[in-house]
Formats: C-alpha cells, sequence, structure tokens
C-alpha cells in the first residue's frame, strides 16, 4: 500500500532566510493561506524570538490557519521554547521545532561544548518543551556530517523524552542521494525507537541535490520532508516543494508514496511568492519556470500537437496552469507555425503558408520573440497578395551626422540582379532614390510615415510609403525589426503595385 509522506513547508523559516526574501505581516499571512490551500501538512511560520515581527508573524499565522500543524523553530533554550510556545500556542495543531547542532565542526567551533553536553541539553530541551507541548520536533543540525552512532544514541534519548519528529538535516547540502541513503538506512538500524516516529529530512541545495537527496531519504523511509515553495531558503536554498511533489506525483510507478498536497495550486503558490518578494523564478526552473511547459522547437512542437505525452511528461493543469506554451521563434516549424494561423482565425491556401512561413522565419532570425501580433503583420499587412516584380535582393547605407548618406541597392527583377547607388537626404531617401534609379517609373512620393507595430527593443517597425502615378495613388507596407529595411520594402512594395496595375 502506498505510504504517506507528510509536507513540511519552512517557506516563512528557512525560506526567508533567502537574502531579499523577507516577508512583512500580511504578505506572511497571505501566504500561510496559500500554503492551508496547498494542503501542506505542517507550516513552518518562522522563528518567534528571532524579532517581535517575526513573533507577532507566528502568533497570527497560528491563530488563522485551521487544517495545518503550525510550528515556531527554537534553538535548546528555554527562552527560544517559551518564546516559540507563547506564539504557536493559538494554533489548532501547534508544534515546536527545537534543535541543536551535532556534528564535531558545529559542537567545537560554534556551540564550544562537549557531545555529552549538547546530548544532555537536547534532552532537558525536549523535556521542557513537552510541558507545554505534544507535538515535538527536534532536528539535530549538520546531521550529514554527524557520526552516526552518536546520532542514534541521540535520537533515542530524545525520543524518550517526548519527541514525535526526528528531524535529519543536511544543513550545508553535503550528501548525495546514496550516501543520504545509506546514512539513514544504518541509524534506522542503530536506533531502536526512531522507526516509532516521524523521520523528517531537510535538504539544502549547494550542490544542486536538495530534491534527490530528499527522495532518496524518502525510499530510505523517511516519512516528512521539508521543503520550500520555488526553493528559496539559505545560501543555495531548500529543496522545492514543487519538485519534491510533482516528482512523487510523476513517478508513483518508482515510488510508491503519496502527499495530499493539492498539486492544482502549485503555480498560484509559487506566483504568489514571487510577488510578494519581488524574486521571480529563473526561466528554466523545474514544474514553475516561464518555459517548463513551453516547446520552442519545431520537432517537439510537432510532437506535442500529434500527442502532448511525447515531450510532456506531467500536464501543465496538473499544477494548475491553463495550457502549455507554443513558443514560436527561430527553431519552429510548420506544424506549429500553422496551428497559431488557425488559432488567431486565418483561413490560408497552402501556398499562402508557405509564403507567409517563409516571412516568419527570416523575421525569426531577427528577433527573439515571435508574438501574435508578428504573425498577424506578416498575414495582413505584407503583400503576399501582390507578384514582387522586384525584390529586394541587398542594401548598403553609408550615413553619419558629416557625411551624405549614400545607398547601394540591389534589386532582382526576373533572376537578374540590378544595383544602383544614389546619395540622398539620410539612408532612406538615398534608398528610395537609387530604387527609383533602378525601376525608372516616373513616379512622386506622397507620403512616408513610420510607426512600431509590435513590442520591445526588437519591435518590428512598419513603413507606409504613398507614391503618386497618373494621378493614382499606391499605397505599400513593409515590415522589418530594421528602419531602413521596412521603409525599401514598403516602397518595393508601391512600385510592385504600380507595375501590376499595368499588366
Ligand atoms: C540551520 C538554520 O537554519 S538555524 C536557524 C538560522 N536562523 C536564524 O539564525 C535566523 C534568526 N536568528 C536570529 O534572529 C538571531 O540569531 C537569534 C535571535 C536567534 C540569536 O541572536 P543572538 O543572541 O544575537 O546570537 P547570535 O545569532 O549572534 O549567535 C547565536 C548564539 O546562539 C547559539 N546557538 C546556536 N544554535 C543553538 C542551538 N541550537 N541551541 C542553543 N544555542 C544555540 C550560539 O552558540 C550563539 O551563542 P552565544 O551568543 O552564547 O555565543
Ligand atoms: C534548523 C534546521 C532544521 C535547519 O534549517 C537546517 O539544519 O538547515
Ligand atoms: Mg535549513
Amino acid at each position: 500500500m502506498a505510504r504517506q509522506i507528510k509536507i513540511f513547508d519552512t517557506t516563512l523559516r528557512d525560506g526567508e532566510q533567502s537574502p531579499g526574501c523577507s516577508m512583512n505581516l500580511q504578505e506572511k499571512i497571505q501566504m500561510a493561506r496559500q500554503l492551508e490551500l496547498l494542503k501542506v501538512d505542517v507550516i513552518e511560520a518562522g522563528f518567534a524570538i528571532a524579532s517581535s515581527g517575526d513573533f507577532t508573524s507566528v502568533r497570527e499565522i497560528a491563530k488563522s490557519i485551521k487544517n495545518c500543524t503550525v510550528a515556531s523553530l527554537a534553538r535548546a533554550l528555554p527562552k527560544d521554547i517559551d518564546t516559540a510556545w507563547e506564539a504557536v500556542k493559538y494554533a489548532k495543531k501547534p508544534r515546536i521545532h527545537t534543535f541543536i547542532a551535532t556534528s564535531d565542526i558545529h559542537m567545537k567551533y560554534k556551540l564550544k561544548m562537549r557531545p555529552e553536553e549538547v546530548l544532555e541539553n537536547a534532552v532537558h530541551m525536549v523535556r521542557y518543551a513537552k510541558k507545554y507541548c505534544e507535538d515535538i520536533e527536534f532536528s539535530a543540525e549538520d546531521a550529514t556530517r554527524s557520526n552516526p552512532e552518536f546520532l542514534a544514541r541521540l535520537f533515542d534519548c530524545v525520543i524518550k523524552a517526548g519527541v514525535t519528529v526526528i528531524n535529519i538535516p543536511d544543513t550545508v547540502g553535503y550528501t548525495t542521494p546514496d550516501e543520504f541513503y545509506n546514512f539513514i538506512t544504518t541509524i534506522r538500524e542503530k536506533s531502536d525507537y526512531l522507526d516509532k516516529v516521524d523521520i523528517s529530512v531537510h535538504c539544502h541545495n549547494d550542490l544542486g541535490m536538495a530534491v534527490a537527496n530528499t527522495l532518496a531519504a524518502v525510499k530510505a523511509g523517511a516519512t516528512q520532508v521539508e521543503c520550500t515553495i520555488n526553493g528559496i531558503g539559505e545560501r543555495a536554498g531548500n529543496a522545492a516543494l514543487e519538485e519534491i511533489v510533482m516528482a512523487m506525483h510523476t513517478r508513483k510507478d518508482l515510488l510508491d508514496i503519496y502527499c495530499n498536497v493539492d498539486t492544482k495550486q502549485i503555480m498560484r503558490s509559487s506566483k504568489l511568492l514571487s510577488t510578494i518578494t519581488g524574486v521571480q523564478v529563473q526561466p528554466n526552473k523545474a514544474i514553475v519556470g516561464n518555459n517548463a511547459f513551453a516547446h520552442e522547437s519545431g520537432i517537439h512542437q510537432h510532437g506535442v500537437l500529434e500527442e502532448r505525452t511525447t515531450y510532456e511528461i506531467m500536464t501543465p493543469e496538473s499544477i494548475g496552469l491553463s495550457q502549455n506554451k507554443m513558443v514560436l521563434g527561430k527553431h519552429s516549424g510548420r506544424h506549429a507555425f500553422e496551428d497559431r494561423l488557425k488559432a488567431l482565425g486565418y483561413a490560408l491556401s497552402k501556398e499562402e503558408i508557405m509564403k507567409a512561413f517563409q516571412q516568419f522565419k527570416e523575421l525569426a532570425d531577427k528577433k527573439k520573440m515571435i508574438y501574435d501580433e508578428d504573425i498577424e503583420a506578416i498575414i495582413t499587412r505584407n503583400t503576399i497578395i501582390y507578384p514582387e516584380v522586384y525584390k529586394l535582393k541587398r542594401f548598403v547605407i553609408n550615413s553619419g551626422n558629416t557625411i551624405t548618406a549614400t545607398a547601394s541597392v540591389i534589386l532582382i527583377n526576373s533572376d537578374r540582379e540590378i544595383e544602383e547607388v544614389s546619395i540622398g537626404d539620410g539612408p532612406v531617401d538615398a534608398a528610395f532614390k537609387a530604387i527609383e534609379k533602378i525601376v525608372g517609373i516616373d513616379m512622386t512620393l506622397e507620403d512616408y510615415k513610420l510607426h512600431s507595430v509590435t513590442e520591445g527593443k526588437d519591435a518590428q517597425g512598419e513603413a507606409v510609403v504613398k507614391l503618386k502615378h497618373d494621378e493614382k495613388i499606391y499605397t505599400g507596407r513593409g515590415l522589418s525589426t530594421d528602419i531602413v529595411e521596412a521603409s525599401i520594402k514598403a516602397y518595393l512594395s508601391s512600385v510592385n503595385k504600380i507595375l501590376y496595375s499595368k499588366e
């Protein structure tokens, strides 16, 4: 039968220890309510003795949260435990979480205590906390660099003193999955009491293995995992809640475990935290990154359009996103392009699609992001329906504030390349004059406008050129991320319309 794994969220305590992630009272309450909707089992609301603000936050969260256990961290000191209890006692399900370091390095240099003193102090403080609260979690800080014999003995002593949860933290993100699996297995073998309480793990991400280590620990028998939304936390952060939960969900076949988290609330929780802290997750972050459900390359897009599971191991809906994203860019192919045209409401012939696709690819080579407006611009404003008697091959402009602008333009007419050079009053005027020399039509420029049709630094500029010929006005439009190119295209489009009208 599948085992339940309890989710202990420490976004509001260890997560808040991330530089730049401090939250005020209202923000912490808002985040705690979202964690309740997410259905985590335990919310570590703060470290009550840290400041009066933290004390108030823990107390107010304890008052307002009904369905989760609310915990406060406390050093193994009476004043910390008193303060933690004063704050969490309002909770429906309160927990005091006390800790002391157990590695030689921490005991010697930081606590300046001998191992036996640490053990005695831990037992003493657990008994002290137990007077207040039934649910006591004990953490052996820096457990993964501690002696396993010592840990097993200490755990047995604190369990006999009343601890309900033993936490085995990888405080400095030092361990590896195999090593952590063996470490927990060894301690379970050496301890007489560990299996009578919940075994928790709390992994940091210094070597990028926090989630992998957490899952290895679960395999070794851990029943509670400590984690944070978006993986925020001290230094490189804690194990990310969304990654652990979705790994459990997606690889049920391997892990045979479950948790109570409502995965559909994951995205909302991630976004709320980013909004509150102002710290955005990296785009390629697993599960909640902007690109986690986005496909840009043609082969992948084609696969997903045929059958989503070709490239998606979980659904966007399962984490509360409405859909995946097909990002059009230079790696995209015809299938995705046609799909987007359909979604935008265009019913084009095969030939028109091919032509538009060609232009889309040219644009994608110049522009990082192709927006729907870019595609609409290609379809509706370009010269698809007019035969191009003259086509632009290449142009070179020499221009500056102290020299006369010169343009060299090469056009193609029935497979023939024709080149002309002209000077002008600025680069656009020079280019227009060079084209005029090539096409040799009697026409006057009536109007010329330029504006941006899409967003961003690499926005497309649309040029509109009106040419007068035989008392009639011919309007041409051209699009490009380069304004001179857009202008040349617009000019040529007018010229081609004049020539078309003569056929
Ligand atoms: C691995 C972790 O994430 S542990 C949690 C880390 N989080 C935080 O530290 C955030 C909140 N911390 C704070 O606001 C402050 O550090 C406080 C209020 C807890 C303590 O502040 P101060 O009294 O000024 O002490 P300071 O932080 O400089 O030093 C820590 C003291 O706690 C002692 N200490 C550290 N851990 C423990 C422990 N688990 N049990 C008992 N004493 C401890 C240290 O030995 C040191 O003692 P000393 O003052 O007698 O030398
Ligand atoms: C207080 C403990 C659980 C901790 O945050 C750690 O060891 O990383
Ligand atoms: Mg920690």
